[in-house]
């Protein structure tokens, strides 16, 4: 096992960074409701929904941070663009990060940080994608004629530079989700760990009922009503299938894992949907939110990156979590069992359930993560209680957002409920072999 220099305790010492709300689009089916809406017009249509939500019109944040996993070039600076296109004051600085689908994550991870070291005392995180409007890229040797015909000097040597370009290269390079050092897409590579970890499609398709009942029943009962605002006629996520059922999800063809030994698993109903959409969260110091007469929803405690070898090495390409959450309570002194909400990014539910299973494992942990047993389990009435990516659709980069501010706003109904402080688990997996989680506590 690769060895990794320990953190140390880092969490005392630091002032207080909590999550005041949050605001996203509703997010849509790739090709449909926003099939012409760009990055950054719905970037900013969140942005401004949340300007609206907290009365931040005119006001200077400390920074709003977030950023696209499908960019066009032209987009070098999304997040600073939205800003200045929506009715936060325009010298409130902004930039663009980018951890494929952990991106919003970090986003928050990076200002929830900035607050906490007093750098900043207010800013916003989030994240945008389009599937629909994908920049579409040019190949080599029609890039190179481009470059060579613009900085020609006379007529002739333009169309000597233009001239080079052969047929083949005139053939598009769309975005997929392939993993570039495998050629594998996302869904392949997950196949692979699923069929690893026996994970059955019975389990799959569970996950993926769960995930839009959840999400419906949150629907109905108004808890997306201060976190989602309207875009282009949409009012819900149109990924959502409140009519679904387990023998609709069963009969539904395998389209990932065909060429494996085992039998295919994953299908169309237990992978995430391509998806368009964008999502904000806007965090602070307790005294920014105090001043400004805010709500402060919960507490972002603490938070734990990790990377995994999916190229040399025989771990899953979407285990990340699964390395990074055992440091994370280490540090925090927790146990899974500490924790009253888990949420977990369903890139496919397969990935959920090897997560589960992985931390479940006594060999595993002994061996991949260096503990001295299992991690332990997940009560399964704790997890994506509101529903998830399944459901909801999965817009690469604003997933992050919606998590943090769905959980904020999950932990703060929770501690009223009960009376007694909440704590939820944030795991979201990314392309790369990456992964981000993070600790939040009701405020
Ligand atoms: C770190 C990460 O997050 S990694 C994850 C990154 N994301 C990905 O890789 C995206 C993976 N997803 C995909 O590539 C695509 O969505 C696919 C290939 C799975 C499916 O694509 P499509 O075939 O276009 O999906 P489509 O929405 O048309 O669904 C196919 C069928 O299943 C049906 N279906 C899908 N979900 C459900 C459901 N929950 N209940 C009932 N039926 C369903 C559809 O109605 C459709 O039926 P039809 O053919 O009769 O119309």
């Amino acid at each position: 096992m690769a060895t990794r220099q320990t953190t140390a305790a880092t969490t005392t010492g630091v002032r207080d960074a909590v999550v005041i709300g949050g605001n996203r689009i509703p997010f849509a089916r790739a090709g449909k409701k926003y099939a012409d809406a760009s990055n950054q017009e719905m970037f900013t249509a969140a942005l401004d929904g949340l300007v609206a939500r907290f009365g931040l019109q005119g006001e200077r944040l400390g920074e709003v941070v977030g950023g696209a996993v499908l960019k066009h070039s032209r987009d070098f600076n999304l997040v600073r663009e939205s800003v200045l296109g929506s009715a936060l004051h325009p010298a409130t600085p902004a930039f663009d990060l980018q951890q494929a689908c952990a991106t919003g994550l970090e986003a928050a991870i990076t200002v929830a940080n900035k607050i906490r070291l007093g750098q900043i005392e207010s800013g916003v995180a989030g994240g945008t994608d389009t599937v629909s409007d994908a920049p579409v890229a040019v190949s080599e040797g029609l890039r190179r004629a481009l470059l060579d015909a613009q900085h020609a000097k006379t007529f002739q040597a333009r169309l000597k530079a233009l001239a080079k370009v052969r047929p083949a290269d005139l053939k598009p390079l769309v975005p997929a989700t392939d993993e570039p050092r495998t050629g594998l897409s996302m869904g392949e590579h997950q196949a692979i760990t699923a069929a690893r970890w026996g994970i059955t499609r019975e389990a799959q398709d569970e996950i993926a009922l769960a995930s839009h009942q959840h999400l419906a029943a949150a629907w109905d009962s108004g808890f997306f009503d201060d976190l989602v605002t309207p875009f282009r006629g949409l009012t819900r996520d149109d990924n959502m299938r409140p009519d679904t059922s387990a023998e609709k999800l069963a009969s539904l063809k395998p389209v990932f894992g065909r060429s494996l030994e085992t039998p295919a698993t994953m299908t169309a109903g237990n992978s995430t949907p391509l998806t368009d959409g964008a999502s904000t969260v806007l965090l602070g110091s307790r005294e920014w939110a105090q001043a400004h007469d805010l709500p402060v929803l919960a507490k972002f405690v603490d938070a734990e990156t990790a990377a995994v070898d999916f190229v040399h090495g025989h771990e899953g390409l979407l285990m990340a979590p699964a390395h990074a959450v055992p440091r994370l309570l280490a540090r925090n002194g927790l146990t899974l069992a500490d924790f009253d909400l888990v949420e977990i990014h369903e890139a496919f539910a397969s990935t959920v359930l090897t997560i589960l299973a992985a931390w479940e494992d006594d060999d595993y942990c002994k061996n991949e993560l260096g503990l001295t047993g299992a991690l332990g389990s997940v009560d399964r009435a704790r997890l994506n209680v509101a529903g998830s990516s399944l459901a909801a659709g999965h817009p690469f980069a604003a997933t992050g957002g919606r998590i943090v501010a769905t959980t904020a706003k999950l932990l703060a109904q929770k501690a009223a409920e009960t009376g007694r402080p909440a704590r939820a688990l944030i795991s979201i997996c990314a392309a790369g072999g990456l992964g981000a989680t993070a600790i939040l506590e009701s405020a």
